[in-house]
Order: C-alpha cells, then structure tokens, then sequence
C-alpha cells in the first residue's frame, strides 16, 4: 500500500543490530508496555472503535450541514491539524459557491483574522466546533471567547445548539463551559495524545462535516493498522522508514526535508511536522522536520537543498495516479518552444521532476527516502497518517524518546502567561 525506498544500501541498515533493536520495540509497543505507554490508544483505535460512535459523528455532522453553511473548527496542533490535513488534501483547489464550508480559527492569534472571519461569515448560517484536548490552551481560548459572543448575539438561546465542543471526558475548562451551556460534547480519550487523535472525534467530526467518506478514512487506517502490525523489517514500510532515517541520523543528518509535487499535501506536511517535532525533539534529540513543495520550492530552497550545508536528508512523498490531470498539446506557433511537451500530463512532467531532482539531489549529498502512495483519496490518506504515527512511535523509541509527551513546550507559555500576568502567575 505504501512503498518505501532508499538511495542507499538499504540491507546494510537492515542487517545490522538495529533490527533487533527494532523487534523489541515492537513487541514492547504492542504489549503497550515502554515511555509513554499510557497513551497508545491510538494504535488499536480504527479497529476499536464502535458503530455507536461512528453514527453519532455522521448524524452529528448531518445535523451540522442541515443547520449551517459554515462549521468553524477552533483548535491550534493536535486539535487542528489532522483535520485540516485531510480536508485539504481532499478538497478542491478552488470551489464555486460552495454548498458548505469548514473553517479554521484558534490556530494563531490574529485580531484581523478573526474580524475578517466573523464578517466573512456574517450573511451564512455558522456553527462552531471548538476542539481543545486540555481544555485551557490560550489560543483556542481566545478565539472562542470571541466567537463565542459572536454566537450569542447572533442566535441568542439557539447558539448552545450551534456549538459543539470536542475535548476531554473530566477536566479543563471548556468543559465546564460546554456543561454550564449546554453544548453537545465530544470526548478526545485519555490515551490518546493531539497529534496522534485524527482518526477519533478531534478529526472525524470536521471531516465528515465537510462532506469526505469517513468510513473510508478509517478503513484506511484500519487496513494500515493490520498491516503494519507484523514484524518484518523488510515489507514493513513503518519500520522500514524508522531504521532508515534513524540510520541516516546517526551519521549526522539531522534535518529531514519532506517533499511533495502535490500542493494538496501541504497541510499533511504540516501535521507531519508536529507530529515527528514534538515526538522526537527531546533531550537534545531528533530530526528536525522541514517540508518544501516542487517544483515552487525547487525555485527557491532547490538551491540549498542541492548546495548548502550537509547535514539534510529527503523524504519524497510520491503521488502514483494523477487525479485531475492536464495534457499539454502541440500549439501552431510554438512561440514559447514548449511542443517538445506535447502529449505529456502535468502529472507526467511531474514525475520527472522528481527522477530530475532525486538525482541531482543525491549527486548533491542528499541521501533521500521515497514514500510512494498509489493516490490521494479518503481511504490512502487514512492509511498514510496511521503509517506516519506508527513510524514515528518506532523512530523515537529508537532515540530513547517518550514520544508521547511535549514537555519542552511548557517554558515559552510560562513566560507568557507570567508577562501577561496570568493569576497564579503574577509574583514569579
Ligand atoms: O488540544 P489542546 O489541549 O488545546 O492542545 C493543543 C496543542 O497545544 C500544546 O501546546 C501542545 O504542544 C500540542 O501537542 C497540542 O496539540
């Protein structure tokens, strides 16, 4: 389903010690025992997962389209990102009055963000889903306090039925509110941490409110979940991508660029990002995850990528089948000399820009890993994200890492809170 592949001597690294390094995290990581373990739901969550709770996301997000015309998903990381990665990479590029819309807030802290939204949605029919796993994070917070009013003034009674709160089952504050209102609630599980949670309530409830085929999703995940799951160094793409980059880290590269063709990727590059930067960025730590988009960025970062300090590895995320394609065609006059195109997809073109690029990039010192998924729908994309955690939870285990937890997030929001006086915060 997903293929990986290495510029280098792929057996050497599958030959040596760290194979067996790999076997035990393995059969640590399904007797969930190891750092972290409390937060593995994640792993068996697509087969677990009951018919009850896939009903109420889909009538919930049925009941959502019916009220609404815009859903405004409030959340920053793990509350934001999965869903707005599926959703991009699902959506069309350019929609003509779109029957239903999703939109994002709570993700930065931009006051002509949020006048701009709340004008922007002033002639359509709005609900909120606002999604905090801990319940107090600042930036969601803020936006909701904001949209929140907005809801009130506008609806009156009827807002508290226009607003759905995604967050945990016993603590934090946005769950006393969505007590206190009214709201319908959703519940993020204990063991499962923001940047492992697309696949329960945090993502499906955006996604399927945008109309995609959760059923697919999951099947996806489900099918990567049973996949992945046996010990086979070899033909298991998850760990085979763990040993290759943690290989590569060893000897020094530290840096993994991911790159993709597809422009509709750039959100899952986003999600990735988090996901492999708050696990395995710890005691002094990790890979560093950078994303670029060609050919855009061969035009700009191309020139570092090939030239600059060696310290970069690649990962290509390869889009097998086209979806929607182009052909270029033999134009008359050939003025801007491009008939030697002629018959050749943009896909095509593509997909020679990336044997082109591969290989001055490797002739550069780049090692590089391809990741090929055979296309870009509901179901590879489930399978893909599953694919990403699971190889993740290897190659931190393989640093030594927990990589459950984000413990070096904690000193700038201190400092934040301290300078903003935050009560509790006033006299350190
Ligand atoms: O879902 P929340 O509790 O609001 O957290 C949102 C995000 O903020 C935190 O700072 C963490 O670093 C992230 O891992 C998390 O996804």
């Amino acid at each position: 389903m997903i293929n990986v592949t290495y510029s280098g001597n792929e057996q050497e690294i599958l030959n040596s010690q760290k194979v067996s390094r790999l076997q035990s995290i393995h059969d640590n990581l399904y007797a969930k025992k190891g750092a972290g373990h409390d937060f593995l739901g994640w792993l068996d969550w697509p087969s677990n997962l009951s018919d009850s709770f896939l009903q109420n996301i889909k009538d919930t997000a049925e009941e959502i389209q019916k009220q609404a015309d815009v859903l405004i998903v409030i959340g920053i990381g793990g509350s934001y990102l999965g869903a707005k990665a599926v959703i991009e990479a699902l959506k069309p590029h350019f929609e003509k009055n779109p029957q239903f819309e999703v939109l994002f807030a709570g993700q930065h802290v931009s006051g002509a963000y949020l006048k701009q939204l709340m004008n922007y949605v002033e002639d359509k029919e709005v609900a909120i889903n606002v999604i905090s796993k801990s319940g107090t994070t600042t930036e969601p917070a803020i936006a909701f306090r904001f949209l929140h009013k907005y809801m009130e003034d506008r609806y009156g009674q009827e807002a508290s039925e226009r607003i759905y709160v995604t967050t945990d089952e016993n603590k934090g504050a946005l769950l006393n509110l969505a007590k206190d209102r009214g709201f319908k609630r959703f519940v993020v599980p204990d063991d499962v941490g923001g940047r492992y949670s697309v696949f329960t309530a945090v993502g499906l409830l955006p996604i399927a409110a945008a109309g995609f085929d959760v059923n697919q999703l999951l099947k996806g995940a489900k099918q990567a979940e049973d996949e992945l799951s046996t010990f086979d160094a070899e033909n298991n793409p998850a760990i085979k991508y763990a040993a290759i980059r943690h290989a590569l880290y060893e000897q020094g590269y530290t840096n993994e660029v991911l790159a993709t063709f597809e422009p509709k990727l750039n959100y899952v590059q986003e999600w990735w990002k988090q996901l492999y930067g708050e696990s395995e960025g710890k005691e002094q730590k990790g890979i560093f995850p950078v994303s670029v988009t060609y050919t855009t960025d061969l035009h700009s970062l191309g020139q570092y990528i090939q030239d600059g300090k060696r310290d970069l590895l690649e990962s290509f995320l390869i889009v097998e089948e086209a979806g929607e394609d182009l052909e270029l065609f033999e134009a008359e006059q050939n003025a801007d000399e491009l008939n030697y195109l002629a018959g050749t997809s943009l896909h095509d073109f593509n997909l020679v820009a990336y044997e082109g690029t591969s290989k001055a990039h490797l002739s550069g010192g780049v090692p590089q890993i391809g990741i090929r998924l055979q296309k870009v729908d509901e179901y590879h994309i489930g399978y893909l994200l599953y694919f990403y955690m699971l190889a993740c939870a290897y190659s931190s285990y393989l640093l030594d890492i927990n990589p459950f937890n984000q413990p070096g997030v904690e000193e700038y929001k201190t400092n934040i809170f301290k300078l903003l006086k935050k009560p509790g915060y006033e006299t350190e």
